[in-house]
């Protein structure tokens, strides 16, 4: 068996005595776009924010490209390739899209902080390289056009590109996208399962977590489903899609 990106292995999570995910395991592979689906309440957020490191974990285990990560601080998953975005914006409104996505970078800097102000501590090619990534980014997130405007101005569908942009300015090796679709119409969903389907493409494994059932069985190669913190069902679209348990928990005639 291949290492996993992501791999999760008997997580638990309480909150005094609401036990939020309840002993679940699964496994992001190299290339892989997995759902992390659910009713409201079943733990989604709770999930990623243990692997993300904003909670502790109860007990279990969670491993990065193979190595246990659930005792390091938020940064340092991040530092490590572990990405992610937020329900709401999370953004500079002042910033330009192209200093904000210049923020998200900061995490993978050798240089000094201060270097472009002292030179000193400068690691040569690190601009360049970052001003390149850059690029690279608003091409793939197609936000090019936006590039210089401020953040405050741009749609609020751009806005939550941009929230993704910032996540991959990290260059992770995994990318947990937060209810991604939240507040899209319809156009702007098509682009963002293009755009989550290119991110894979440049070699990224993603994790998403999102309600819009028609987005998350066209984009995902498998599907974790959680009910009441336990996860009750794994699979492909299709697996999922006609999973009995699935369907009287949280699918219904929907799909
Ligand atoms: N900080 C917290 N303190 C106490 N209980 C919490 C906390 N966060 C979540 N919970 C509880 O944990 C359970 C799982 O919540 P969680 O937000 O992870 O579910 P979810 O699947 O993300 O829901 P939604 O789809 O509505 O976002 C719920 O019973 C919730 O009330």
């Amino acid at each position: 068996m291949t290492t996993a990106v992501l791999q999760v292995q008997n997580l638990c999570k309480s909150f005094g005595g609401v036990h939020a995910v309840r002993d679940l395991s699964f496994r992001v592979e190299p290339g892989e776009i997995l759902g992390l689906i659910g009713p409201n309440g079943s733990g989604k957020s709770t999930t990623v924010n243990a692997l993300a490191g904003v909670y502790p974990v109860t007990s279990g285990e969670i491993l990065l490209a193979g190595g246990h990560i659930q005792t390091l601080p938020e940064y340092e998953r991040v530092s490590m390739g572990l990405a992610r975005t937020f329900q709401t914006a999370s953004i500079f409104p002042e910033f330009t899209v192209r200093e904000q996505i210049r923020l998200g970078c900061n995490v993978t800097l050798h240089s000094h902080p201060l270097s472009s102000v002292f030179g000193i501590g400068r690691h040569p090619g690190e601009d360049e390289a970052v001003t390149q990534r850059i690029e690279d980014i608003l091409e793939l997130t197609g936000l090019n056009d936006v590039a210089d405007n401020r953040v405050a101005t741009i749609t609020a569908a751009e806005q939550r590109f941009l929230m993704i942009a910032t996540a991959l300015a990290a260059q992770p090796k995994v990318i947990l996208l937060d209810e991604p679709a939240a507040g899209l119409v319809s156009h702007e969903r098509q682009a963002l399962s293009s755009l989550i389907r290119s991110i894979r493409d440049t070699g990224v494994s993603v994790l998403v977590i999102e309600h819009h059932m028609a987005l998350i069985m066209e984009v995902c190669d498998r599907i974790v489903v959680l009910n009441f913190g336990s996860k009750i069902a794994e699979g492909t679209p299709e697996e999922i899609r006609n999973n009995q348990a699935v369907i009287d928990a949280y699918l219904g005639e929907a799909v």
